[in-house]
């Protein structure tokens, strides 16, 4: 669905020449949920821009539903929806009529633009805010009303801005629902930009990190926690921990360990692998494990550690 090819964007500025995009390779597929991750500045919006047709790209070029980005833009916005962060609704105005209204300037008939005002109204469970004035929505809902503007002409690819920015839990929970039902139910592809990253983590089939303008980690959430960040099993024993230590510590799939009073943390890579292992070394040598908990790495840690937030000793072999 997108298939972006050394996309690169440099902006003119008084104070210089400033690289928002320095070259960014990446694939969409068909009926995924993309996540772009990226620190403030990291290139998010600008690529987001130039694959919506806003911006002209300073090199590169993308195939956007088949079609290219650059010989071919109207054909490309016919097959996308596109829904900023300031969302498209007009303030003053009752949801119904804003979305005839985009839906007319679709080019549709007066009731084709109703129909199809009713369809997305249904689809994003609008049905009983339709006639309300937009401006005295809740954030969430008014969020449901910019994404039925972006789907009003039915695109096969939607992107989002920051979807759920600055929204309470329960409405980011309804919102990523939506996004969900529009991919199970219509097949279409979502490509999101998003700060959170239990956002990404629930709701992205894949991520895409971009830092300083460029791409740098490309993969399912559960891959990127697998690939940079060890689990951590905590044991408690019944005395003699540091006995306990050097035991597990020579386990070779045991990064390291450490001990705090009678809780040891052991930092190793699949757990639930190991885990009997472990316990057998304790009881052979007969101490007691009391409890356990396996603590999983977050998308957090993989964020942070790949835009070298936090060091990390494996994070090079990530990166390469
Ligand atoms: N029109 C412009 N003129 C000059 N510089 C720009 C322009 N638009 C963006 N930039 C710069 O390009 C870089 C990337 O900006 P961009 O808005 O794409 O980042 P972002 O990842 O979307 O950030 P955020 O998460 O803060 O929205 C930043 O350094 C920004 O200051």
């Amino acid at each position: 669905m997108i298939q972006a090819k050394g996309l690169a964007k440099t902006f003119q500025t008084k104070q210089g020449r400033v690289k928002a995009v320095a070259g960014v390779d990446f694939t969409v597929n068909a009926g995924e949920i993309v996540g772009f991750l990226g620190p403030n500045g990291a290139g998010k919006t600008t690529t987001m821009r130039i694959l919506t047709t806003l911006l002209g790209p300073s090199s590169g070029t993308a195939t956007i539903a088949g079609c290219d980005l650059l010989q071919e833009a109207a054909k490309v916005r016919t097959h996308i929806g596109y829904v900023s962060q300031a969302g498209g609704s007009k303030p003053s105005s009752p949801v119904r009529r804003d979305i005839v209204l985009q839906a007319r300037l679709y080019g549709m008939s007066r009731a084709e633009a109703e129909s199809r005002a009713n369809e997305v109204i249904a689809q994003l469970g609008l049905e009983e805010l339709a006639d309300r004035v937009i401006q005295t929505l809740s954030g969430g809902q008014r969020r449901r009303v910019d994404m039925a503007l972006g789907l009003v002409h039915a695109p096969k690819l939607l992107f989002l801005d920051e979807p759920t920015a600055n929204l309470d839990p329960e409405s980011r929970s309804v919102v990523w629902e939506h996004i969900r039902r529009l991919r199970d139910e219509h097949g279409t592809t979502v490509f999101l930009s998003t700060h959170y990253l239990d956002e990404a983590d629930n709701l992205c089939d894949r991520v895409l990190i971009i830092d300083k303008g460029r791409i740098i980690a490309e993969d399912s959430p559960q891959n990127l926690k697998a690939a940079i960040a060890h689990d951590t099993i905590e044991i408690e024993v019944d005395g003699e921990a540091a006995r306990a230590a050097d035991l597990i510590g020579a386990h070779e799939e045991v990064h390291d360990v450490s001990v705090n009073g009678s809780v040891l943390s052991v930092s190793c890579r699949g757990a639930e692998r190991i885990l009997a292992d472990l316990l057998r070394e304790l009881e052979s040598a007969h101490i007691r494990a009391e409890s356990l908990r396996v603590v999983r790495p977050s998308l957090d840690d993989v964020f942070l550690t790949m835009t070298d937030r936090r060091p990390q000793p494996d994070a090079a072999a990530v990166h390469a």
